[in-house]
């Protein structure tokens, strides 16, 4: 390949050039993007480098394979070149290239799941919105911010012909067939008027080696020639191409030769993140196997953390600085999606294919021993006393995606468990929550277990009646809003060799918390009440499993309670919420006899009236929790008829 084709192409569309549209959200991402992330408006420079790179990484993995993509031409590299008469810059790489229907599918729609959703939570806001759409990744579009017309030739490595795509960000592109004897991609910047700075040799320079210096392919740019020394001279001197980045993997080179910055700028190329990493780890692994691994925490989650069909940039994997793949899931757990960088190994063979790797030992155990890696840093943020708030952001940002790991990572579940922070009745406020240590060190005498609710809101956890005879008694519970914690607590029956109970399901048993004396009261309290609890159970009928007195409430009249071992009502209406068919199971109701309500009901007399009452009593405990009633209008007229007994005999 000769240097000089990294020229810019001329712009005008040929004859045989077609007009197409942009997928409606591109349209709106790049209006968006041009106004909020002006003041980022360098961040062009990453991105587009690093699309270059990630296309030599491609080719040369694909090139394993298949020599003859390579064109006889393996010396990979990435140029950049400045126009200053036609205010142009260009970024060009002979790296894989695209074809024409690549060129369609990446240049002309968003691919990412989700998108729809994350364009309409955009507040239009400048200031906030830049950060989102940071998270979002801005990408090749982002060539927008700083031109007002980008073309992009590319030939794809093995193809006889080229493509050229030329828009000026407005809602179309057109696609043009062309000759282009170099392999790769060039993508021109015709600059808005003002933005001549990027026509700056020493600008771009200052560029490259702060966005990218680490990058492991040699960045090229063309000498800087002093004007001054040619004017006399007969055969003036032509400018050659110099490397102007390090051009060295960052993970391959020794910690010590390395500061925050460095890793910073790295993390943003090769991650597509815009914003600083919250911390990493770098770590050279010796012995029974070799391999690097450079692991970072981003500070905020990205857009789609929780998107089923989210496609995380995650971990790439390297086999002796090779890109082979970036499959995150083969290299980190689900649970650890967040987690983005690069790992090195030695011993992976070098054509290793995807299906060689789906059950690889070696694999498996950089996979195990990565993960160590990372739980050790997140362990390391939550004792750092002197910055507490990087744990606060990972707690709020990925905790709930920490929680997965507990029902994923069966052999880490302690460690990742001591990780969690709760919101809790003591310490509702909390930032990030209590630890799970926290809890036992302050568990109240004779307690025994670790309590928790779950619910769909903060204000449904706090008010729940279930809670009553803790708060009286002064025995903390953890309140559970997050969907999973259901799933998680399902598989989360001890810590620390304390069982966890939740305080909706079974009958309660506080054990020691409780003095004989009060034991005994209830007892009575039971006896006393049977009566009443049969009466109540035949007025209810199927809706409810069992009547009982109740031991879980001091200041309401009643309260629905699960199976020890059955669902709680609250996953019961995630999973019905979620499509799924569930048996109808009917609770059990607890009564409080010492509440007058109850009272009045126990003497109530008339038949009617004692069965209007129960079904009453049964539906404002479902309302309590959170529940929703099969027929409402029933109650409502039962509520009114009651209302107005009450209303005349007040009259
Ligand atoms: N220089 C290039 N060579 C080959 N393909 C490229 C090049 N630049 C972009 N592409 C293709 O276009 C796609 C879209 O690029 P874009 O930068 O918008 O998104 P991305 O790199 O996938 O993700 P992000 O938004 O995080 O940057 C890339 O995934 C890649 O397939």
């Amino acid at each position: 390949m000769s240097e000089e084709q990294a020229q810019p192409q001329g712009t005008s569309a040929g004859a045989n050039a077609e007009k197409h549209g942009f997928q409606a959200e591109v349209k709106q991402l790049l209006q968006l993007m041009i106004h909020s992330m002006y003041s980022n408006k360098e961040v062009f420079a990453r991105e587009l480098i690093s699309n270059a790179s990630d296309a030599l990484d491609t080719l040369r993995f694909e090139g394993l394979k298949n020599d003859a993509l390579f064109e006889g031409d393996s010396e990979l590299q990435i140029w950049i070149e400045q126009d200053k008469d036609a205010r142009t810059v260009s970024i060009c790489d002979n790296g894989i290239g695209m074809t024409r229907d690549q060129v369609m599918d990446r240049l002309g729609t968003i691919a990412k799941s989700g998108t729809r959703a994350f364009l309409d939570s955009l507040s239009g806001d400048e200031k906030k919105d830049a950060k989102l759409i940071g998270q979002f990744g801005v990408g090749f579009y982002s060539a927008f911010i700083v031109a007002d017309e980008v073309v992009v030739d590319t030939r794809r490595g093995g193809e006889a012909t080229g493509v050229r795509w030329i828009s000026d960000g407005g809602g179309e592109y057109t696609l043009e067939e062309i000759d282009k004897p170099q392999r790769g991609t060039t993508v021109t910047l015709h600059l808005r008027e003002g933005e001549e700075e990027f026509t700056e040799s020493q600008r771009l320079r200052h560029l490259v080696k702060t966005y990218s210096d680490h990058i492991g392919f040699p960045i090229k740019m063309l000498e800087e020639i002093d004007e001054a020394d040619n004017e006399d001279d007969e055969a003036p001197k032509e400018a050659g191409w110099e490397q102007v980045n390090r051009g060295a993997p960052l993970w391959a080179e020794p910690k010590a030769t390395l500061n925050d910055e460095d890793y910073a700028e790295f993390y943003k190329h090769s991650c597509h993140d815009y914003e600083d990493p919250l911390t990493w780890t770098h770590n050279k692994v010796e012995g029974s196997q070799e391999y690097t691994n450079l692991l970072y925490i981003p500070k905020r989650a990205p857009f789609d953390l929780f998107d089923p069909n989210g496609k995380a940039h995650g971990v790439k994997l390297y086999v002796q600085r090779v890109f082979i793949m970036d499959d995150a899931d083969k290299l980190m757990p689900r649970y650890l999606r967040f987690v983005k960088g690069v790992i090195d190994s030695n011993d992976l063979p070098l054509n290793v294919s995807r299906e060689i790797l789906q059950n690889n030992r070696l694999l498996d155990k950089i996979r195990a021993g990565s993960v160590k890696k990372v739980l050790g840093l997140i362990e390391s943020m939550a004792k750092d006393e002197e910055e507490p708030e990087k744990f606060k952001t990972f707690a709020n940002e990925f905790g709930t995606v920490l929680k997965e790991g507990v029902v994923e990572d069966y052999e880490n579940q302690a460690r990742i468990a001591k990780l969690l922070r709760f919101k809790t009745t003591t310490d509702e406020t909390a930032d990030p929550g209590v630890s799970l240590d926290t809890y036992i060190e302050r568990m109240a005498e004779g307690q025994e277990k670790i309590y928790y609710i779950t619910a769909d809101t903060m204000a449904e956890a706090k008010h729940s009646p279930h809670l009553e005879i803790f708060k009286k008694k002064g025995i903390e519970v953890l309140l559970l809003t997050d969907r999973v914690d259901e799933w998680v607590m399902a598989h989360m029956t001890e810590y620390e060799g304390k069982e966890f109970a939740s305080v909706a399901k079974g009958a309660l048993d506080l054990g020691d918390a409780e003095s004989e004396e009060e034991k005994e009261q209830q007892k009575k309290l039971e006896e006393e009440s049977s009566d009443l609890v049969g009466r109540i159970k035949e007025a209810l009928g199927e809706r409810v499993n069992e009547v009982r007195v109740t031991h879980r409430l001091t200041d309401s009249p009643a309260c629905l309670v699960a199976d020890e071992h059955g669902m709680s009502a609250h996953l019961e209406r995630i999973l019905k919420e979620a499509g799924q068919e569930m048996p109808n199971t009917a609770p059990h109701l607890e009564i409080n006899p010492t509440h007058p309500l109850v009272d009045r009901l126990a003497n109530e007399q008339g038949e009617t009236e004692f069965a209007d009452f129960s079904q009453m009593l049964f539906e404002q405990a479902v309302l309590a929790e959170g529940g929703e009633l099969e027929d409402p209008a029933t109650f409502v007229r039962r509520m009114n008829q009651m209302l107005l007994a009450v209303s005349r005999g007040a009259a």
